[in-house]
């Protein structure tokens, strides 16, 4: 199989990189030979070469900065996802395109399942949404992932953050009232790897449609911090005391979900594949990162 990603540096990508083996190639493109607002730099990566799939986690991800940064954002999460799926449509090739927990606006006191009304509090939220309409409308045989909480080695993400605050402070204020899943990008890769055996090996493409594909298990922000110092602790890392906040405690120009728990169950049923709990995520990217450091 060989898969064509979007993006280069970006965590899922690299996690996706991770995953090329023998009989698996795993091409990432990015800036600028692969630009998602460019549809013919596209249509040259794909003739180039030749993939069998397209994974699409390229995004504008700069939550707070999307705020005020609108037409970036949506030229990357609406139109440049478009861009992907409708370059891969032209091919004959399935899309697995990658969204996100901030497509809902978390007065659902439940986890979220497909079927729910979506309501994005911000602009980041907003631009993915009409990415996943226009991903699913371009191309018939098309996968929107929706993911949250994104962890890993690579990039930024929450955990390095803490990771790098935590060693010159001993307190750290963190929101307790935004409740989900932290996932990690290699469990988040061969999560989509599975749906990009599945699509392979069933060319119907009756298996189009959006998913809910997180960690096991459901946390607040608070919650994911305690436990990244707790193991970090453990392992001589760093280290701070973790005093819980309610978000009107830590005002951001973007608002977030209070609630962003997504039911995988449909997932599970369609791709016979499930994610490990999101703690575990915790423990091998923390040796990730020491074998790197
Ligand atoms: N991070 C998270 O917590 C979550 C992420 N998601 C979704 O998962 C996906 C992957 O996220 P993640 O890996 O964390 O993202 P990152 O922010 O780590 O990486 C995003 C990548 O997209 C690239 N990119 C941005 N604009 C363009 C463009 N115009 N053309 C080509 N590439 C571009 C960036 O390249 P460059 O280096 O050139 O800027 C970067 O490599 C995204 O779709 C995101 O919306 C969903 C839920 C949670
Ligand atoms: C750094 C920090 C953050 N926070 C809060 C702010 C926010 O409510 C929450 C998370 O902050 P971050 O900015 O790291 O996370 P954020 O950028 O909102 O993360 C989101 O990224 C996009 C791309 C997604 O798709 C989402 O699933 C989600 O992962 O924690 C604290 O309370 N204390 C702190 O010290
Ligand atoms: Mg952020």
């Amino acid at each position: 199989m060989r898969i064509l990603v979007t993006g280069r540096d970006g965590q899922v990508a690299r996690c996706l990189a991770d995953l090329a083996d023998e009989g698996r190639e795993v091409v990432c493109l990015g800036r600028p030979e692969l630009d998602l607002t460019d549809r013919a730099s596209i249509d040259a990566a794909i003739a180039k070469v030749r993939p069998d799939v397209v994974v699409n986690p390229a995004a504008y991800t700069a939550v707070d900065k999307a705020e005020s940064d609108r037409e970036a954002a949506y030229a990357v999460n609406a139109a440049g996802a478009e861009n992907v799926a409708a370059a891969a449509a032209a091919a004959a090739i399935p899309i697995v395109h990658i969204s996100t927990d901030y497509v809902f606006s978390g007065d659902k006191d439940a986890p979220y399942v497909e079927t729910d009304e979506t309501g994005p509090t911000g602009v980041y939220g907003a631009s993915k949404l009409e990415g996943e309409k226009r991903v699913l409308a371009a191309n018939p045989k098309a996968v929107v992932l929706r993911t949250a909480w994104v962890f890993s080695p690579y990039g930024n993400n929450f955990l390095k953050t803490m990771l790098r605050v935590g060693k010159d402070r001993d307190v750290l204020r963190v929101v307790a009232d935004q409740h989900g899943t932290p996932t990690y990008g290699p469990d988040i890769a061969a999560g989509v790897l599975a749906v990009c055996e599945h699509a392979l090996a069933e060319p119907d493409g009756a298996w189009s449609g959006v998913y809910h594909m997180v960690a096991g298990g459901e946390t607040t922000w608070a919650g994911f911090a305690e436990a990244i110092f707790e193991r970090s602790k453990s392992r001589g890392g760093a280290s701070a005391a973790v005093e819980p906040i309610p978000t009107a405690d830590y005002p951001t120009p973007a608002q977030r979900p209070s609630n962003s728990r997504l039911d995988t169950r449909k997932f599970q049923a369609v791709f016979r594949h499930d994610l490990p709990p999101w703690q575990s995520g915790i423990d091998r990217c923390l040796v990730a990162l020491d074998g790197a450091s």
